[in-house]
């Protein structure tokens, strides 16, 4: 099953740059702890997911599009591979105009975005034409500049109807709050209204919460873009490189994942948590942690505190698994979830000792509607990730995402209703109305969301 990716802007491209970096050192690893048949067969399928092979040099080609508004950062992409022998993009796969879009999703929307939307749709056809069975489109954009935002929406609004068979999904990175960009919030309402009517599902990443993970985790003393971007590349390639049938866990593929975690349309977000995280010189105690450990480990992600509304009181997400039970709280409940996808790599997993089921299935941790054998899923791959013995991965469409999509709508709504920096959208042919439609529409999902909160139910 093939995937394209679409990279939009600074941020698209860098991460997708990480991305098919991470993969590649995935896909080349010394020590995949598996059989040489199993490598082979893990090996075949990641590259037919993500790359061409070409068959002469065995040189690995990342099924990718790169879309930008201004030439730095796909050349710096260009660059950086010539150094680069295990994978490469292909040169008739970019689609570039001049002149950047000022951090301004009506620029990005109106201008720049009809000026690139044939020369997108030729390299995707490109890519695609040299595949058998393409399973889905994977866009990576931030939102809060121009081109990612502006860009990135009407492309993917006006190349949806040409794949409408297929899986369309996108990565959005979050702006840190205290962000460099004074519209940012305007142009992260604009882009996730307009997506969500054209995504079939959306990762949310947080640049925030990715820098606390770095520093409290993993010891950085200092985060730099590159450190975030490694971050979500790994969570990345940990949730989507192949999965493996077993007795006792299922074998996904990406598209398949898609739709089980986002079943409805009024909850198409996601997010991944993932643990452990540990810095290189302590990675002997990875191997030690139980899978049984691990597991209720990443179900402690899923706690809130019933006491605040709006945050999530203790984010296990920061914390090393213990093997010590955790101690709980009468103030803190699950979040209640539509879908979780529990995604274990590395040593092998056996269900005699341990069922995840047990801990991810129950009252209260799904609403009423959702199917209990579809509302959680586990998928289990033998191979070592990222030279570890043992890395557990969340996808998950729960509750708390209500609180990122709450922060822009409060933000933007309190920059809307002083009218700043209106004109800068006006003036490329935006209305108060667009503003209103996208506020209407992101209220509605953040509610929604706030709504299957009150789904969940306190420890017993
Ligand atoms: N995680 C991560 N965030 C990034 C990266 N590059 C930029 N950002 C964030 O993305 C936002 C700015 O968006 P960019 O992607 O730089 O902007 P753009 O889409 O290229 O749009 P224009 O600059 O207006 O043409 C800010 O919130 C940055 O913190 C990156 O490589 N990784």
């Amino acid at each position: 099953m093939a995937l394209t990716t679409l990279q939009f802007g600074q941020c698209g491209n860098q991460v997708g740059h990480e991305l098919f970096s991470t993969l590649a050192k995935d896909i080349h690893s010394p020590k995949p702890g598996v059989s040489a048949r199993d490598n082979e067969l893990y090996i075949q399928n990641s590259v037919n997911q993500w790359f061409e092979e070409d068959v002469d040099s065995k040189k690995l080609f990342a099924r990718a599009v790169l879309v930008d508004t201004e030439n730095k950062v796909v050349q710096e992409s260009f660059k950086k591979q010539s150094s680069n022998r295990q994978w490469a993009y292909n040169e008739r796969t970019c689609a570039v105009r001049s002149g950047g879009a000022g951090n301004n999703w009506a620029l990005g929307y109106q201008r720049k975005g009809p000026e690139l939307l044939e020369s997108v749709s030729e390299a995707l056809r490109f890519q695609n034409e040299k595949v058998d069975r393409l399973s889905g489109i994977f866009s990576i954009m931030s939102s809060a500049g121009g081109t990612g935002s502006g860009v990135g929406s009407y492309i993917m609004e006006n190349i949806r109807d040409e794949y409408s068979k297929k899986a369309f999904f996108n990565a959005v990175v979050l702006p840190f709050e205290a962000g460099e960009v004074v519209t940012q919030s305007y142009n992260t309402l604009l882009s996730l209204a307009k997506i969500l009517s054209v995504s079939d599902a959306t990762l949310l990443l947080q640049n925030d919460h990715l820098h606390s993970m770095l520093s409290s985790l993993l010891n950085f003393k200092t985060v730099g873009i590159g450190d975030l971007n490694s971050l979500i590349a790994l969570k990345m390639a940990g949730s989507f490189q192949p999965l493996q049938e077993t007795p006792f866990s299922m074998k996904l593929n990406m598209s398949d994942i898609i739709a089980r975690i986002a079943p409805h349309p009024a909850f198409k977000y996601f997010c991944i948590k993932s643990s452990p995280h540990v810095p290189k010189e302590s990675r002997r105690f990875d191997g030690g942690c139980q899978w049984s450990v691990l597991a209720k480990h990443m179900r402690q992600m899923l706690r809130t505190n019933i006491l605040s509304s709006d945050s999530v009181s203790l984010d296990w997400e920061l914390k090393q698994p213990s093997s010590v039970p955790p101690s709980v709280h009468s103030t803190t409940q699950f979040s209640c979830s539509v879908a979780n996808h529990l995604v274990t790599r590395g040593l092998a997993f056996s269900n005699n000792q341990y069922r995840p089921e047990e801990d991810f299935v129950g009252r209260g941790m799904h609403p009423r509607w959702a199917p209990e054998n579809a509302a959680f899923t586990h998928s289990h791959q033998t191979r070592r990730f990222n030279d570890q013995d043992k890395f557990a991965f969340l996808v998950s469409n729960n509750s708390q995402l209500h609180v990122p999509l709450n922060t822009v709508v409060d933000k933007a709504w309190k920059m809307f209703t002083h009218k700043a920096y209106m004109y800068q959208y006006l003036r490329f042919g935006l209305m108060e109305e667009d503003f209103v439609d996208a506020f209407v529409k992101l209220e509605s999902v953040v509610k929604a969301y706030k709504e299957l909160g009150k789904n969940q139910m306190s420890y017993i």
